[in-house]
């Protein structure tokens, strides 16, 4: 089976416009690959880039430097140079994310807000409803929420809208940024659960866990990214 997704000597920095160009560095030489089938976890100290490398990954943040191949309908493509046309597109059909917080957008039902990437990829809005609610209810969300924005959504319920829109669709690849951070022990044992049928559907993860029990009930590979540090020079 191709390898999903492989990355080749990638580097960040931030450039502080509003501070005189202060530039941060954040991470280089990033070589990682991923695996159908596997959970890989960024582990690291705070500040270490682990989001950073995520977000390179989703294409929300540009690669200053390095290749991010993504397998993307049988091709290779870079996202590290791609146009965002075709970042879409492998949003669309390749990657999956579920971010650390759920973007809301008013007046949108938590069920049409988790069933959008089905409608996306040409499911019709009442499927993925089926679907939104069958997730919603396994992560025991109330009921009573289902039709409603999730903008007055606690922290956890939140959370929970976004697990379900990250998990609904058969992406290849899943990134997981903190994706049990505000849940109880029973819905992160949810999570695991669901984490473990993507494996064995074949899916590559990659994802940044700070509680322990879940990194490690999920981790087939760790990567502490202190080891892509920039060296800071005086
Ligand atoms: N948009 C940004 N603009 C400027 N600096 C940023 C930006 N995003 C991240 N950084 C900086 O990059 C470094 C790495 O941050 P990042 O969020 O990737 O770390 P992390 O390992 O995920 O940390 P945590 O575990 O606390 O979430 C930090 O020093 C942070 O301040």
């Amino acid at each position: 089976m191709p390898t999903p997704i492989v990355v080749s000597d990638v580097a960040k920095n931030f450039t502080m416009h509003l501070r005189g160009g202060t530039l941060i560095p954040v991470v280089e030489y990033v070589n990682l690959s991923l695996k159908a089938g596997q959970c890989t976890v960024l582990g690291g100290p705070s500040g270490a880039g682990k989001s950073s490398i995520l977000k390179m990954l989703y294409g929300n943040y540009a690669v200053g430097e390095g290749q991010i191949l993504v397998n993307h309908n049988g091709d290779y493509v870079d996202l590290a140079t791609a146009d965002p046309r075709t970042v879409l597109a492998i949003r669309r059909e390749t990657i999956g994310y579920v971010s650390q917080f759920l973007r809301v957008v008013p007046r949108v039902s938590a069920l049409d807000v988790a069933g959008e990437p089905l409608v996306l990829r040409g499911t019709s809005p009442e499927a993925a409803r089926e679907r939104a609610a069958e997730l919603f209810a396994r992560l025991n969300l109330p009921e009573t929420l289902w039709e409603l924005p999730p903008a007055t959504f606690s922290g956890g319920e939140q959370q929970r809208v976004n697990i379900a829109r990250g998990f609904i669709t058969g992406h290849p690849v899943l990134l997981l940024d903190e994706p049990t951070a505000s849940l109880d022990a029973n819905n992160r044992a949810v999570v695991v659960e669901m984490i473990a049928e993507k494996k064995k559907a074949g899916v590559a993860l990659l994802g940044i866990f700070h509680d322990q029990d879940v990194r490690e009930a999920v981790a087939d590979a760790i990567i502490d990214v202190t080891r892509f540090a920039t060296p800071k020079t005086a």
